[in-house]
C-alpha cells in the first residue's frame, strides 16, 4: 500500500531548510510545517550561556514539536494528505546529544522515545548539506539578535552530528525506512537558480508519486 508523503527538510542551522520547504510547498501545491524558533522563551539565554539553559530550550524544542506533529497527524496526514516540513524530530536528538549532559541527557532520552515513539517519520528527507563559511554567511544575513554571537566551533560541531545523523537515517539503523535525498548547499543554489530548484521539485514529486 503506498505512504502518505510526508517529507522533511534538514540540515544544520542556516543551512535553508525553512527556504526551500516553503519554496517546494508552494510549487508542490502542500501544507508546510514550519518549526517555531522565536516563540521559544529560552533561546536568547541559550545563546548567552548553553550549560545553564540547555535542558529548558530542548524540551521546549520538543514539547512544541510533538504538539505540532500531533496536529500534523490529526490535520493531514491522518487523512491522507501530503505534507512538508521543515524538521525532523530527529533534529530533537541531534541537538541534545550534543548539548545535554549526565542526569539530564538520560531523562531527556527517556521523555524523547515516550513522545516521539508512535509518531510516524518522514519517508522522505532532503538534507542540505553546506559548509562552516555558507552556513556562517546565511546565518548572519538572516540577522536574529540572538545568534549574532554564535560560536563557530558549535556550528561546525553541528554539520558533523548531522552528517552521522543523516547516515544513520538513510542506513535505517534507527528503525525507519527513509529516502535521502542530500543536496550540496555551497554548490546548488535553489533560491537563484531556477533550473537547478526545478531539479529538486521534480525529484520529489518523482519519489512522491511513484515510490512512496
Ligand atoms: N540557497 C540559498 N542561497 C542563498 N541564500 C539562501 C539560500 N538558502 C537560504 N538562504 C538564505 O539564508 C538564510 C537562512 O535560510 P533559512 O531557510 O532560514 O535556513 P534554515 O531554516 O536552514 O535555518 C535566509 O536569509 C535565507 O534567505
Ligand atoms: N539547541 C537547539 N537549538 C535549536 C533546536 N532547533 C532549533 N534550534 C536553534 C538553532 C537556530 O539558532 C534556531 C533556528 O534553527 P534552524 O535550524 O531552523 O536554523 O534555533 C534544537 O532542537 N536544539
Amino acid at each position: 500500500m503506498k505512504q502518505v508523503p510526508f517529507i522533511a527538510v534538514e540540515g544544520p542551522i542556516g543551512a535553508g531548510k525553512t527556504t526551500l520547504a516553503a519554496m517546494l510547498a508552494n510549487r508542490l501545491g502542500f501544507p508546510v510545517v514550519k518549526e517555531i524558533v522565536e516563540e521559544n522563551p529560552f533561546i536568547e539565554s541559550f545563546y548567552e550561556n548553553m550549560e545553564d539553559w540547555s535542558f529548558q530550550l530542548e524540551m521546549f524544542f520538543l514539547c512544541s514539536r510533538y504538539k505540532q506533529l500531533t496536529h500534523t497527524v490529526n490535520g493531514y496526514i491522518g487523512k491522507g494528505q501530503p505534507v512538508i516540513s521543515d524538521y525532523h524530530m530527529y533534529k530533537n536528538l541531534i541537538f541534545s546529544e550534543r548539548t545535554l549532559h549526565g542526569v539530564e541527557r538520560d531523562k531527556y532520552r527517556q521523555i524523547y522515545q515516550v513522545l516521539t515513539g508512535d509518531l510516524p517519520r518522514p519517508n522522505v528527507i532532503i538534507y542540505i548539506r553546506a559548509s562552516l563559511d555558507t552556513l556562517l554567511q546565511r546565518i548572519a544575513r538572516r540577522g536574529r539578535p540572538f545568534e549574532e554571537g554564535m560560536d563557530p566551533a558549535y556550528l561546525k560541531q553541528l554539520i558533523e552530528d548531522y552528517d552521522a545523523a543523516m547516515g544513520k537515517l538513510s542506513a535505517g539503523t534507527d528503525g525507519s525506512s527513509t529516502v535521502l535525498l542530500t543536496i550540496d548547499g555551497d554548490e546548488v543554489d535553489f533560491v537563484k537558480n531556477e533550473e537547478q530548484f526545478e531539479t529538486i521539485a521534480s525529484q520529489i514529486k518523482e519519489l512522491v508519486y511513484e515510490s512512496i
